[in-house]
């Protein structure tokens, strides 16, 4: 491929949103630097990379649908050519976005979700975090449409390294909001501007969110014109009593039943590549060649019951010190 075309500076001046930081009191900023596709079972999403004048981290949108597009990631930037514009996931010029912000047709599915190392990356049955990153993705990929605004609040923000402190005094007997007291950090820690500012730049200010925090609900229309129009509850799917009127609606307005997943591959898509035989031969020739090709996903689309009981606990914390908004089943 001819890459003559990409100019050879990587930090190109940019418009004044790029910098970092630029003073104590210059109102908060994000711009999306990169995107890019990654296949995902049944199609691809797109990974949206951002970079912000508060922090210095790398928050992230994972985009389902072509109909949601970033405002900050189509703008033009000085002296670039098409080639950069395409290298950064950008529209070419001539179709310029970024002053003709697209309506959205409905209220998309959003899902806000902070970073959980040890749920997400190492599969751990400790918390739910890689259920439900997990299962607002597949949720989203059925709708072909959503997105999970991904913020780096390791820990509900106390980072890494105290939440593995956190994790030894909950071996001690302690809950996950006791144990982040006695390391005098705040049960949770979490803001949520970033989120704002990311699903402004996507031109949502409405919304259908995936979550059981009220608390979250709240803050994230906090001083902003965004409207949680209505929320969907994330139940653990270990949880979900397929016989449970209330379970079943859990979903309303999603064209997706809520019960165990029994079957991935007739769960996911209809069209002609994607039929459940082509996507079941596919996985079990993938498993044949590498076993633990699907595992991680696997495991957190379907968790079983019996390595859970951990994540129970954690999630009965949640529901009873916490004000989530999940029924606790009969154990
Ligand atoms: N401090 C601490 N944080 C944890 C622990 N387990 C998971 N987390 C973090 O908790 C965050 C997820 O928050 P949750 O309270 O599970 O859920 P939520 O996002 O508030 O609510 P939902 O939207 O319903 O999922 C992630 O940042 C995880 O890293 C733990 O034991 N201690």
């Amino acid at each position: 491929m001819d890459t003559s075309s990409i100019s050879s500076t990587s930090t190109l001046p940019e418009n004044k949103l790029h910098s970092l930081p630029e003073s104590p009191l210059a109102s908060p900023s994000i711009v999306c630097k990169v995107r890019a596709r990654i296949p995902y079972p049944g199609g691809s999403f797109y990974l949206h990379l951002y970079t912000n004048n508060m922090d210095t981290k790398e928050h992230l949108a994972i985009v389902f649908g072509d109909e949601i597009t970033s405002l900050s990631l189509n703008e033009p930037r000085e002296n670039e050519t098409e080639m950069d514009r395409k290298v950064r996931g950008a529209a070419p010029l001539q179709n310029n976005l970024s002053d003709t912000p697209k309506t959205l047709s409905k209220a998309p599915v959003v899902r806000i979700h902070s970073e959980c190392y040890t749920g997400e990356t190492v599969s751990s049955t400790r918390c739910d975090c890689g259920y439900q990153l997990a299962e607002s993705m597949r949720l989203m990929s059925l709708q072909k449409s959503g997105v999970v605004v991904y913020l780096r609040q390791e820990g509900r923000n106390i980072g890494l390294l105290e939440k593995l402190k956190a994790y030894n005094l909950q071996d001690m007997g302690h809950d996950t909001v006791t144990a982040n007291l006695i390391l005098n950090h705040p049960a949770d820690g979490r803001t949520y501007e970033m989120a704002q500012l990311i699903l402004k730049d996507f031109s949502i200010n409405k919304m259908q969110l995936l979550t059981n925090n009220p608390d979250k609900v709240e803050k994230i229309t906090e001083n902003s014109d965004i409207v949680v129009e209505s929320r969907l509850p994330m139940l653990p799917s270990w949880w979900i009593d397929p016989s449970h009127a209330d379970h079943c609606e859990t979903l309303h307005g999603i064209d997706a039943c809520p019960t165990p997943i029994n079957d991935l591959a007739t769960d996911i898509d209809t069209t002609v590549e994607n039929t459940p035989e082509y996507l079941e031969n596919s996985l079990n020739k993938a498993k044949s060649v590498s076993p633990a090709a699907f595992s991680s996903y696997e495991r957190h689309i379907r968790p079983t019951k019996p390595t859970m009981s951990e994540a129970d606990k954690y999630l009965i914390t949640k529901a009873l010190k916490m004000g989530h908004l999940l029924d606790i089943p009969k154990f």
